[in-house]
């Protein structure tokens, strides 16, 4: 196994006094420096990254160049070696035969490792390429440490169960920035090994460092399929989902790093559970038709695109969805396919056949099946469950619905039976294939093949719509007897559920002037965006860009508003935070209108004028008091 990757991060790899030479079409070296250089080697994700620097570790790189599978490199003689990129030649001759053979050793471990690892048979080179760069960068890890729900059951499965890490040796799979092995310190582990395959290892350890816990956590540099760890462990920790549970195929080197666990060890999480339904939206499915319509066109720009009507469908109807829904549109009781994480194989993981067998329990269009995962915590002291259902607040997982290209019509009482396969791919993902058909009924068999590794991202922020056809009483009239019977007759002017007029004292109507609406309920603490191999998302949401005000607003300091207008009216008896818009009066006045609430304040230094980078901050810091106040 290769040692090599435990060892980058804590050894030195440096050689003195190498001479460089480009070596000619001809054969001739020709000097590339007029003087000997160092070398230092650092990891990389593929394999090693050869730097090479004027004199000592500290000086500026000349040079560097990547040490992979495929790159081109051969020993020449006793002291040489030989690389090729395209169509250049590098030929680096070290002092000694030692240092030679010591150098020769790395190469080799990269180059004969890599064809051993069960990671790199099962994965394209340039999926994993593109999947390691991605976990690399601070921001994606941030966007998975922002994902409040996720983070924050994560840490309370962790120390609910603090018997199960006291003093115990944890191994963390995927640490990323190592928010999982600082957990488990927090609980009391005795030794953490953190095993990260991105360049993110090297930020890990710098967190380790700076929180003074290098004596705890070791973090180290490698997929955990290649490296060697000095001791079995007792508990093994991990946050290996992707979309639909499978997505990434990282549940695989979850399960192969059993081989590190001792007898009756723990898998923490230990379970997952994948759910499926079948669901009915209209406005989905036309939604996608629409846009493969686009291709019926017989005359665009003088050329008859209709021929490629069907295979645009095709194409539509192979991405996954990816956004949040009304549980309401699931058409049966989910069927649940789960997996015991102590007792599954990573070979159980590369085909999933789950067969399907639903009472229908409303009538109409069956357009497809949705997908969501739970996980569960099972330790000595508490069971945790980290859900993704949509019942449940949202994370950055959200729920996954795979459309049919054909629909079928079921009634009250039918079974709808098929199947679910999910086939691995080298891609780190999974090819979807569904089949689907009413029992008894000829002629209403559909089937549908995805690419899970392209999931069409369609969450928009906004709040999730109620499917047509729930309501059994007059949502007007219950509405209006709702006012009714809590005295508010006199309302006049409703926009949008604010009161803009009439329910108050206060004339707050004249300042409508929205400066920007926080929708309290149902922005999740997540990051939207995503790339195609994780699917998981990319930053730009709305606490993106006020947390840092937030810091900035608090720090500022001075900041000393008058609540000019306490809360006028309320038509609830129990306030219902439903929605937050926000107005500027004039330089010195925000006015906050919540539900039917109007709440304004007067900043005596014009405050708002004058430092309108503040505003988000105090916008965000206002909600909070809001939120505060009214439950
Ligand atoms: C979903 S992230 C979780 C990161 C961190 N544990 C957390 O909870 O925030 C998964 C991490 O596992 C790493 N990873 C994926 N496959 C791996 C493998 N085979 N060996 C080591 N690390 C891997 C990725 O680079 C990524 O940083």
């Amino acid at each position: 196994m290769l040692y090599i990757f435990v060892l980058c991060l804590k050894m030195a790899k440096s050689f003195r006094s190498v001479n460089v030479s480009r070596v000619t079409n001809s054969g001739d070296l020709i000097p590339k420096y007029d003087f000997d250089v160092d070398i230092v080697i650092e990891y990389d994700p593929q394999g090693l990254s050869v730097k090479l620097k004027k004199d000592d570790n500290k000086s500026e790189e000349l040079s560097e160049f990547p040490i992979h599978r495929f790159t081109e490199c051969s020993r020449v003689g006793a002291l040489s070696y030989i690389f090729t990129f395209d169509s250049d030649s590098l030929c680096l001759k070290f002092p000694s035969e030692a240092d030679l053979k010591r150098f020769h050793s790395y190469v080799k471990e990269v180059k004969i490792g890599k064809s051993q690892s069960v990671f790199s048979e099962r994965t394209d080179d340039s999926s994993a390429v593109q999947y390691f760069k991605f976990y690399g960068y601070l921001s994606q890890q941030q966007n998975m440490l922002q994902d409040f729900v996720r983070t924050s059951t994560y840490q309370k499965a962790v120390l609910v169960n603090s018997d199960d890490f006291k003093d115990k040796v944890v191994l963390d799979v995927g640490a990323g920035s190592g928010i999982l092995s600082f957990f488990a310190v927090q609980a009391g582990a005795k030794r953490v090994y953190a095993v990260e395959a991105s360049s993110m290892a090297l930020h890990a350890e710098t967190l380790v460092n700076a929180n003074n816990l290098r004596d705890k956590i070791n973090v180290i540099a490698g997929k955990i399929e290649e490296i060697e760890l000095p001791e079995m462990v007792d508990i093994i920790i991990s946050e290996p989902m992707g979309y639909m549970l499978f997505n990434e195929r990282m549940l695989e080197s979850y399960l192969h790093a059993k081989k590190w666990l001792k007898n009756g060890g723990i898998m923490f999480p230990n379970r997952g559970d994948l759910h499926i339904a079948p669901f009915t939206d209209e406005s989905l499915f036309m939604e996608q038709t629409n846009k493969a319509n686009f291709w019926v066109q017989t005359c665009f720009h003088g050329v008859d695109l209709s021929s490629m009507r069907g295979a645009a469908m095709k194409e539509y109807f192979s991405h996954p969805i990816v956004d949040t829904f009304d549980m309401r549109i699931c058409m049966a009781k989910s069927i649940r396919h789960s997996v015991d994480f102590g007792q599954a194989k990573e070979e159980d993981l590369r085909k999933i056949n789950i067969p399907l067998e639903f009472y229908v329990l409303e009538s109409g269009m069956v357009h497809g099946l949705a997908l969501w995962f739970d996980v569960a915590f099972t330790g000595s002291n508490q069971t945790i469950w980290l859900s993704t259902s949509p019942t449940e607040p949202l994370t950055h997982w959200y729920q996954v619905r795979c459309l049919l290209e054909k629909p079928i019509f079921a009634k009250h009482g039918q079974r709808l039976t098929g199947k679910i396969l999910l086939q691995a791919n080298q891609r780190q993902s999974y090819d979807v294939t569904m089949e689907l058909s009413i029992e008894g009924a000829e002629n209403t068999k559909a089937t549908n093949t995805l690419d899970l590794q392209n999931p069409y991202f369609r969450y928009t922020g906004q709040p999730v719509a109620p499917p047509p056809g729930v309501s059994t009483t007059s949502p007007s009239e219950s509405y209006w007897n709702q006012l009714d019977a809590q005295g508010a007759r006199q309302a006049v002017n409703m926009v949008n559920g604010i009161s803009v007029n009439g329910l108050g004292d206060v004339a707050m109507d004249t300042l409508q002037n929205n400066a920007g609406m926080i929708n309290l309920v149902s922005q999740p603490n997540i990051h939207p965006g995503s790339i195609s191999s994780t699917g998981r998302q990319r930053a730009s949401s709305l606490q993106a860009s006020l947390m840092p005000a937030v810091a900035a607003t608090s720090s500022a300091g001075g900041m000393s508003p008058t609540l000019f207008t306490s809360p006028v009216r309320t038509n609830h008896s129990t306030p219902k935070l439903l929605r937050l818009t926000i107005s500027t009066a004039s330089s010195h006045i925000l006015v906050f209108h919540v539900d039917y609430f109007n709440i304004g304040f007067f900043f005596s230094d014009g405050l708002i004028n004058s430092q309108t980078h503040l505003l988000p901050g105090i916008i965000e810091l206002f909600s909070r008091f809001l939120v505060g106040m009214l439950f």
